[in-house]
């Protein structure tokens, strides 16, 4: 028999963006919904937490996609080589992928802001947990997956960021595609990896209440020239009426009784 799958057309624009997901993802609605408004005054200071152990290896890195709700660089999961470990978190979680949300302009963009205070971009580095047998097993678990976030502050160009800007024009339109080896994520990483933690969600639909959040309170840089070639990127397919991929940020979702950690005081 022919079964219907009833593909939500979930986006970022009035009729499909952040206040209409609750209609298709209730869970929309619920306890521990990402992102948050970081307020560091209120964060507490726990010593316990361990200091972020990442190890990347570049030929894990595979290829650059336009997916139609951002851009993403995936990298092969089949061993550990590319994984998290320590943090709050416990075991190993393999890197999957890395995207960015962004604004239209610099006074908007990022998914967490800090004390109200929003950047002109987030980065999100996708782990899951290897006590489960594939990311999407673990996407539906509480201790599933952890997200590490790292902001974009306008300044100097960022080489390292550069790299991944380059090959845009082969990924310009949803769908499209290009091979992307070699490339190691920990350069996009700040200098120092202290991080604010709290139990949260995807940002995007499905929504589910499954990621350890781990943000990082130092940024890295970006160009007013760079932020303009992540707003060259399209929402839409080739051959359909172009719109510019901007604003694919949720905003701060409430907090609902959580505990925000800081890794330092
Ligand atoms: N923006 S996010 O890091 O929460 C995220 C990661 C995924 F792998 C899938 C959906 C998501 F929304
Ligand atoms: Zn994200």
């Amino acid at each position: 028999c022919q079964t219907l799958t009833l593909t939500m057309s979930w986006g970022y624009a009035s009729h499909n963006g952040p206040d209409k997901w609750a209609d298709n993802f209730p869970v929309a609605n619920g306890p521990r919904q990402s992102p948050i408004d970081i307020v560091p005054a209120q964060a507490v200071y726990d010593s316990s937490l361990k200091p972020l152990n990442i190890k990347y290896d570049p030929s894990t890195s595979m290829d650059i996609l336009n997916n139609g709700h951002s851009f993403q660089v995936t990298f092969a999961d089949d061993t550990d080589s590319s994984s998290l470990r320590d943090g709050p978190i416990s075991g190993v979680y393999r890197l999957k992928q890395f995207h960015f949300h962004w604004g239209a302009s610099d006074d908007k963009g990022s998914e967490h802001t800090v004390a109200g205070a929003k950047f002109p971009a987030e980065l999100h580095l996708v782990h899951w947990n290897t006590k489960y047998p594939s990311f999407g097993e673990a996407a539906s678990k509480p201790d599933g997956l952890a997200v590490v976030g790292v902001f974009l502050k306008p300044g100097d160009a960022n080489p390292n960021l550069q790299k991944v800007l380059d090959c845009f024009d082969s990924i310009k339109a949803k769908g499209k595609q290009t091979s992307f080896t070699g490339f190691d994520p920990a350069c996009l990483l700040p200098a120092s990896l202290n991080y604010w933690t709290y139990d949260g969600s995807l940002t995007t639909p499905p929504l589910l209440e499954s990621v350890t959040w781990i943000v990082c309170k130092e940024t890295i840089s970006v160009s007013p020239e760079q932020m303009a070639r992540f707003r060259s990127l399209l929402f839409t397919p080739e051959g359909e009426a172009e719109c510019c991929m901007v604003d694919n940020y949720r905003p701060p979702q409430p907090l609902k009784g959580r505990a925000v950690r800081a890794s330092f005081q």
